[in-house]
């Protein structure tokens, strides 16, 4: 063990007095050489923390400075990919955040009756969140502050790890609000099931939650610590119904990131709306005073996630040709750009013809059906990740994209673009949803706010 830098303060979720916690002893430096191990070529995801534009951006780039600080002296660094995302903020953070690399999802069903265990709960994840998502300890002294004789607070896997770009994002789904907790008046008018869509193949094991936590981060055994640390916290209070690991972004919520691909080999989130860009974001992502009149006025500034599993059967797509490829999708593999352009960036024409007269971007490819002009002028802002869940047992992997995109309104924005997509896209060949959920993510928290106090208040 190395001598301990100046301890920080972060809130003990136990007892609420934002006492001084401990931070992971950095011990080996972990954080280089993992990072290393992750193989994530640095400029691109580094430029999507370091050089985005917002003063948000700067914010963490301070954090992170200090989150380096606090970690000990032993510590590399502090790299982009390493640094602290703020947690407090207008909005939570995980929403217009740089997309990190690697997701753990989960959605959990409330288990006990008692609405103060639950609201006590929403409490105590909230300072352990607040905690990790600083590269500390879910809780002060976790590892082995307990003593040998009780189990340890925290799990220790991320301990001596750096923040990596940590975010964790809560969201309620619409049965929370049934009659258990007394929540049925603070239900936000626009958080309902989504409908069924042609084509659905949902695994009722892989749809559906009273809450989520979707835990982004660049290193997986942080996003996976962060959500093994919450579910520990809240036995007896809660339980896992389903969760999804992800790799990859197939997003970029940032103009400052690359655009990654999917498991089709295309660039994905190109036409994304970004964190630059105030104004579609309050347009079509955050939810807006006047949107909620009654008892859910509390979502004012937070937004709605629809999640969706999406298998993507490769093996069939493997065995398709480049041109039919690009046809459904309407975008060039290589590059990304539109049919009938040249460059990734370059507007879509829907109106222009190949050689042989047929529109360059047939009637029925996936981004002319999904593209706003054909939708009344409808976007949502996607969050989505690669998956691959081992195989099937007949010889197929079981892999896709873990579909997650946030809006101001699933009714007006997803389920109408979701219902052209089921109905016509090339893209329905090759996949199948086999997992659905939409939940309310509640905006930020301010100092001394905890989750819970907005939903019983
Ligand atoms: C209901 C919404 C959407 C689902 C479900 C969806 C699934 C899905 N998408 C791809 C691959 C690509 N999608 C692309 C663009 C795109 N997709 C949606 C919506 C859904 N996709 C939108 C709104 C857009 C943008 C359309 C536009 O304005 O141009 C692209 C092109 C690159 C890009 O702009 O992001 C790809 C590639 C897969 C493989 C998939 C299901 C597995
Ligand atoms: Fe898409």
């Amino acid at each position: 063990m190395t001598a301990r830098a100046p301890q920080p303060r972060l809130p003990d979720p136990a007892n609420g007095t934002g006492e001084v916690g401990e931070v992971g002893d950095a011990g080996d430096a972990g954080g280089v050489s993992r990072r290393r191990l992750l193989g994530v070529s640095g400029t691109a995801a580094v430029a999507g923390i370091v050089a985005g534009a917002t003063s948000a951006y700067a914010v963490s780039q301070a954090s992170a400075a200090t989150a380096a600080q606090e970690a000990g002296p032993t510590t590399a660094p502090a790299l982009g990919l390493d640094a602290a995302i703020p947690f407090r903020g207008e909005h939570q953070a995980g929403i217009v955040t740089p997309a990190q690399d690697r997701l753990h999802f989960v959605a959990l069903d409330v288990v006990t009756k008692d609405r103060a265990q639950l609201r006590e709960l929403l409490e105590t994840w909230t300072r352990a969140a607040e905690r990790m998502t600083a590269g500390a300890e879910a809780a002060p002294g976790g590892l082995v502050g307990g003593g040998p004789n009780r189990a340890p607070e925290d799990t220790g896997e991320a301990y001596g790890l750096p923040a990596s770009g940590l975010t964790i994002t809560i969201g309620y789904g619409p049965s929370l609000f049934d009659d258990r907790f007394g929540l049925a008046d603070r239900k936000p008018a626009a958080l309902e099931e989504l409908p069924p869509f042609v084509g659905d193949q949902l695994d009722p094991k892989r749809s559906g939650g009273d809450l989520c936590i979707q835990a982004c981060a660049n290193d997986p055994q942080v996003a996976v610590h962060a959500v093994r640390n919450l579910v520990r916290m809240g036995f007896g209070v809660v339980a896992v119904r389903w969760s999804q690991l992800g790799f990859g972004r197939t997003s970029s919520t940032s103009t400052a990131q690359a655009t990654p691909r999917n498991m089709f080999g295309f660039k994905d989130g190109t036409n994304n709306v970004k964190a630059e860009e105030p104004e579609g974001l309050d347009r079509h992502v955050w939810v807006a005073p006047e949107d909620e009149k009654g008892g859910g006025a509390w979502m004012a500034g937070g937004s709605y996630l629809v999640a969706r599993r999406i298998r993507m059967h490769i093996e069939v797509w493997d065995r398709t040709s480049l041109q039919e490829q690009e046809d459904v999708i309407g975008r060039d593999k290589k590059e990304g750009a539109p049919l009938g352009q040249a460059k990734e960036f370059d507007a879509l024409d829907f109106a222009k013809r190949g050689p042989d007269g047929t529109p360059a971007i047939p009637v029925n490819a996936h981004v002319r059906l999904a593209h706003e002009s054909q939708l009344g002028g409808i976007r949502i802002l996607r969050r989505g990740y690669n998956f691959t869940d081992g195989s099937d047992g007949v010889g197929h992997l079981d892999a896709g994209l873990f579909f997650l995109a946030y809006m101001r309104d699933p009714a007006k924005q997803f389920v109408p673009m979701q219902r052209a997509l089921a109905s016509k896209d090339l893209l329905n060949e090759y996949i199948e949803h086999n997992g659905s959920a939409v939940f309310a993510c509640p905006p930020g928290l301010q100092d001394g706010e905890h989750w819970g106090q907005s939903l019983f208040a």
